[in-house]
């Protein structure tokens, strides 16, 4: 995933046509889309073309500049360089470098933040649609304590820009799709105490809160450059999530699927308690190595814990070849690209009565709950966060269960 919302360089492509770039357009936006902008379409010669707006809102009346299609492309992308016709729901941007042509960090800060919740809940919600084929109404709940969605992000990578003239050290963020950099002074997202990735290690201290009370606190340690989620109310918002989707007994196996450092392991390997197991499954050496320490109170506690280093798809289709592996509890927390058809195979082949799927792409998981409806598990609770406040990033947790029924 990358679970840190980050430019992307526009990939080089072979040219299909003559540019439409900067051609202007007057439009009346439609629906939000997933990925940050809305639909629009714009009359090109008999046919409508559909383009992805940026720094628009549905239902309003734009301007917009088109910034990259040519005549064979399927679709246009734009930015909304004048609007006519205001939403309700459009604020002035807390940030001054957001908007067409500036960073391409945030795309939301154009938007009340409840009114950004509502976007992110309407993409899920026709992801799952489209994908999955449900049809239901999801809420994207704040993260406790964010109410004004800037100074979260706890981890940031600027591009440096070298000293300016007072030997004061300059740092730029990049374009929406772009290598191009926009210097910047300050980021309003950034947390006050926010660190740039670099060598070392950092310690988090995570509790949570479950219909049952209060977990925690455990303390984990992380690479200062690996995975730990950015948002300072994330870890504790998911762990109560998965916690109470699983509702997890004691003697229960477990396994946590992309584990990072042992986040869920830690938190399930107590609910399971000294007759139960955990396993956590992770790729990354360093990570791996993190997380044997952050469970070690586990096994002191008589708890079964085993740390397994390797890409999630080799290590279960080794460990079913080893013989029976059924396990009572899943967590898959995988990156963007989503778990997919091999590793959904192999969990539901466990037999799991619960799975609890931690997805920051609604499309990815969307695609994915779709294959597990065809092995019988049906989406039994949906819940979305805000981990990503002026951004059009959103977390799930969603609950598989085989002995429920689809959510509606
Ligand atoms: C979204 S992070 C989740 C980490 C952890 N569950 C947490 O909440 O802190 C995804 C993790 O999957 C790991 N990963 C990516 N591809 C993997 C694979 N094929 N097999 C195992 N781990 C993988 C990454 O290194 C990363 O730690």
């Amino acid at each position: 995933m990358t679970r840190h919302p980050r430019a992307r360089a526009a990939r080089p492509r072979a040219a299909r046509g003559r540019s439409r770039v900067g051609e202007r357009f007057e439009v009346e936006v439609g629906p939000v889309a997933h990925g940050g902008h809305c639909v629009a379409r714009v009359p090109d010669g008999e046919d409508l073309r559909v383009v992805f707006v940026r720094h628009a809102l549905p239902g309003e009346q734009v301007v917009l500049a088109i910034t990259e299609g040519t005549d064979g492309d399927r679709f246009w992308r734009g930015d909304a360089v004048e609007v006519l016709t205001a939403s309700p729901d459009r604020v002035t941007a807390p940030c001054v470098y957001s908007g067409p042509g500036g960073c391409g960090g945030c795309d939301f800060q154009h938007v009340e933040l409840g009114a950004q919740r509502g976007l992110k809940a309407a993409v899920v919600a026709e992801q799952l649609r489209r994908l999955a084929g449900l049809d239901l109404t999801v809420e994207v709940e704040a993260v406790p304590g964010d109410d004004h969605g800037l100074r979260w992000r706890t981890r940031m990578q600027y591009v440096d820009l070298g000293q300016a003239d007072d030997g004061a050290r300059r740092v730029g963020m990049r374009k929406h799709r772009s290598s191009e950099v926009v210097a910047i002074d300050d980021c309003l997202i950034a947390h006050p105490e926010a660190r740039e990735p670099g060598p070392g290690t950092l310690s988090e201290t995570v509790s949570a809160t479950t219909a049952a009370g209060p977990v925690g606190p455990h303390d984990f340690t992380v690479a200062a450059d690996g995975f730990w989620q950015v948002h300072p109310g994330a870890p504790a918002a998911l762990v109560g999530a998965v916690l109470d989707a699983l509702a997890p007994r004691a003697g229960e196996s477990v396994l946590d699927l992309y584990s990072g450092v042992g986040l869920f392991a830690r938190f399930l390997g107590e609910a399971v308690g000294a007759d139960g197991r955990v396993a956590s499954v992770e790729a990354d050496r360093t990570a791996s190595g993190h997380a044997r320490s952050n469970l070690a109170p586990l096994l002191e506690r008589g708890t079964g814990v085993e740390i397994v280093c390797g890409p999630v798809e080799k290590v279960l289709a080794l460990r079913a070849q080893e013989g029976p592996d059924s396990v009572d509890l899943v967590v898959l927390d995988p990156p963007r690209t989503g778990a997919k058809r091999v590793v959904v195979d192999q969990v539901v082949s466990r037999s799991p009565r619960a799975v609890a799927y931690v997805a920051c792409d609604p499309a990815a998981l969307a695609r994915d709950v779709a294959i597990f409806a065809e092995h019988g598990y049906h989406l039994t609770s949906l819940r979305a966060f805000d981990l990503f406040p002026m951004t059009h990033h959103v977390e799930c947790v969603a609950l598989l269960t085989k002995s429920g029924s689809d959510l509606r």
